[in-house]
């Protein structure tokens, strides 16, 4: 027997020895050779809605449940006083490194990546070079490592608060290396489990876990769902409460809820994912960030989930959400992750690409479109920008959505995120106007109430399902622009070779990217929506709409002639200082 199989032996007999039982249909199994390390396969089929595994609380760990709070009970309140990364950090680090061999985890520590570098690598992005991130150009992921935000949540931690404040001495040694390893274990292991007490305190009403979930779906697939709840200090609700699976109704009217490993799509690195969160306390929290031994054993597919964790005040159950063949492997979900996301936060990719992967138009490259070919001054369209942005916040209805993002969502199904069109739509708009009659001079007020007047039109507009033929135009050349900036590598479809390199997995994350913005230019898909598809209109239909006929003359435009356009409907600018 190999060191491998004797750490999955000693696992399963410490699994044994407190009573937890797999499904006897079910084998941990060594899936070196598919690059997965190691994985729960159906040696039977198995019905979906079966239990595979149950958990007691008992053998989770995290800040209510850990050798460092048991030595030091003084910590307790201290540790809960912190973030949810910071505390299980620090309640790990002392496991593994003080505890050590002593830990009565161990035995599951040594079948974790941390205790294992001969048979796992961390391949997170944070631990790749400068020369290896390359590979990625011209993917966004790489503009979201959160190195430095990571280096600066370890200096926070060492020495201040675990050596001086905490007193745990035995950590004083902790090297960032050692630190950006816990971190992204926890990143790629952890789940967040509501707190017993918690359990179904916020179940009833009609403010459901389901519904955020939906509601999120619907807004932005990607979300995978992020499709989380990514939500953690709403009413002490467990933040990663999903529903992504036909059982749920069932399970929770067996006071049941589901949870997926920890994974809000906002958490840069091995970071908080809000503010609130870095800033906030577990106190206030409905969830504890823990691991989670076994569950944490299941690899994950977007297209193949077929398990899903779920839990009641006393145990934590992994059931079947959908048979199971014997010969399968058991599949949980990370959330909806496209690959750049996955790869980021997990070390791999899916080698045929995920089910949300998605593209990205960078802001900078539309801007540049509209500068170069649309005859904008640089300076015209960060002011136009920026008159957007403060238009869509002082929206006292809130109707207005954020339009100026610093990238745009193109979906793998051929959709793309509504801030898209919008931008396209509105900068089309003004750059028409600005050829036939220059912006460049007028006063900011000015420009202020023009690009009002034409946000709002542009809103009825899409309102109404209609965009302009010029847009679909200049979206089109956006959108080959950005397809055109990817290496040949991207242009290859997907091959089934598992056996990936750094540079292979940032090849299958290009392509997953181009695929997905090849798709989008397929106009029939981009711009259907479940009422049917947009009308192209003329572009001139909707200028005469927003100017009068003579505004169109020849004379160059001066302020009056845009206050006389815009009287009546004051701009939020001037109601301010009105
Ligand atoms: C929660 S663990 C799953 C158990 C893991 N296979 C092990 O042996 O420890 C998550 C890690 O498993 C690996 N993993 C999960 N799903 C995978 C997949 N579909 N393909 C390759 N690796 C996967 C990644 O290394 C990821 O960081």
């Amino acid at each position: 027997m190999n060191k491998f199989e004797k750490f999955t032996d000693n696992f399963s007999n410490w699994l044994k020895e407190r009573g937890i039982q797999i499904n006897s249909k079910l084998k941990l199994e060594d899936l070196r050779e598919q690059n997965q390390g190691r994985g729960l396969v159906a040696v039977e089929d198995i019905k979906e809605d079966q239990v595979l595994f149950s958990l007691p609380r008992s053998v989770t760990i995290c800040v209510d449940n850990c050798t460092l709070i048991k030595d030091r009970p003084d910590l307790k309140e201290k540790l809960m006083k912190l973030n949810h990364w910071d505390s299980l950090i620090i309640v790990l680090l002392y496991e593994i490194k003080v505890v050590g061999e002593k830990s009565p985890w161990i035995d599951y520590f040594n079948i974790l990546p941390i205790n294992d570098e001969q048979n796992y690598v961390f391949n997170q992005l944070m631990f790749w070079s400068p020369e290896e991130l390359k590979h990625l150009s011209p993917s966004l992921i790489t503009e979201r490592i959160g190195r430095d935000l990571a280096e600066a949540m370890y200096r926070k931690l060492h020495p201040k608060i675990v050596v001086h404040d905490f007193k745990i001495d035995q950590l004083g040694e902790v090297s960032l290396d050692e630190y950006h390893k816990i971190a992204s274990l926890i990143m790629s292991y952890s789940f967040d489990v509501e707190r017993p007490e918690f359990v179904g305190k916020f179940d009833q009403g009609q403010d459901s876990d389901l519904d955020d979930y939906e509601d999120d779906d619907d807004n932005d697939d990607n979300d995978d769902d992020d499709n989380t709840n990514d939500n953690p200090e709403s009413n002490g609700k467990p933040a990663r409460v999903v529903s992504t699976n036909a059982n749920v109704s069932d399970t929770e009217e067996k006071g049941l809820s589901n949870i997926t490993l920890s994974s809000d799509k906002t958490d840069v690195g091995t970071f908080p994912s809000t503010d609130d969160e870095a800033e906030g306390n577990i106190f206030n929290d409905g969830f504890f960030k823990s691991m989670v031994p076994l569950a944490d054993m299941l690899n994950a597919d977007t297209t193949k989930h077929n398990a899903s964790l779920f839990y009641t005040k006393l145990e934590l159950i992994m059931k079947s959400v959908k048979p199971i063949k014997k010969g399968q492997q058991v599949y949980n979900t990370y959330s909806d992750h496209p690959n750049s996301e996955i790869l980021r936060r997990y070390g791999y990719v899916e080698i045929r690409g995920s089910k949300y992967d998605f593209g990205e138009i960078p802001l900078p490259l539309i801007k540049k479109f509209f500068i170069e070919t649309q005859s904008m001054s640089p300076s015209l369209v960060d002011e136009v920008l920026s008159i957007m942005n403060q238009i869509v916040h002082e929206d006292e209805e809130d109707e207005m959505v954020d339009i100026v993002l610093d990238s745009y969502d193109c979906f793998k199904t051929g959709e793309v995120i509504i801030e898209l069109i919008f931008v396209i739509q509105v900068l089309t708009i003004i750059s028409a106007l600005n050829l036939l009659k220059s912006m460049e001079h007028l006063k900011y007020e000015s420009k202020f109430a023009f690009v009002n007047r034409i946000l709002k039109k542009c809103y009825q507009l899409i309102e109404s399902k209609k965009l302009t033929k010029i847009f679909l135009s200049n979206y089109k050349k956006i959108l080959g622009l950005r397809i055109a900036q990817y290496p040949e590598i991207a242009t290859i479809s997907f091959n089934d070779n598992m056996m990936l390199n750094r540079k292979k997995m940032a090849g299958v994350v290009l392509k997953s990217e181009y695929q997905s913005l090849v798709n989008c230019l397929n106009i029939d898909m981009a711009f259907n929506t479940d009422n049917g598809p947009y009308k192209f209109i003329e572009d001139d239909k909707l200028i005469k709409n927003i100017v009068k006929k003579s505004f169109l003359n020849d004379s160059p435009s001066t302020d009056e002639d845009i206050l006389s356009l815009t009287s009546g409907e004051p701009s939020n600018k001037k109601q301010k200082t009105e």
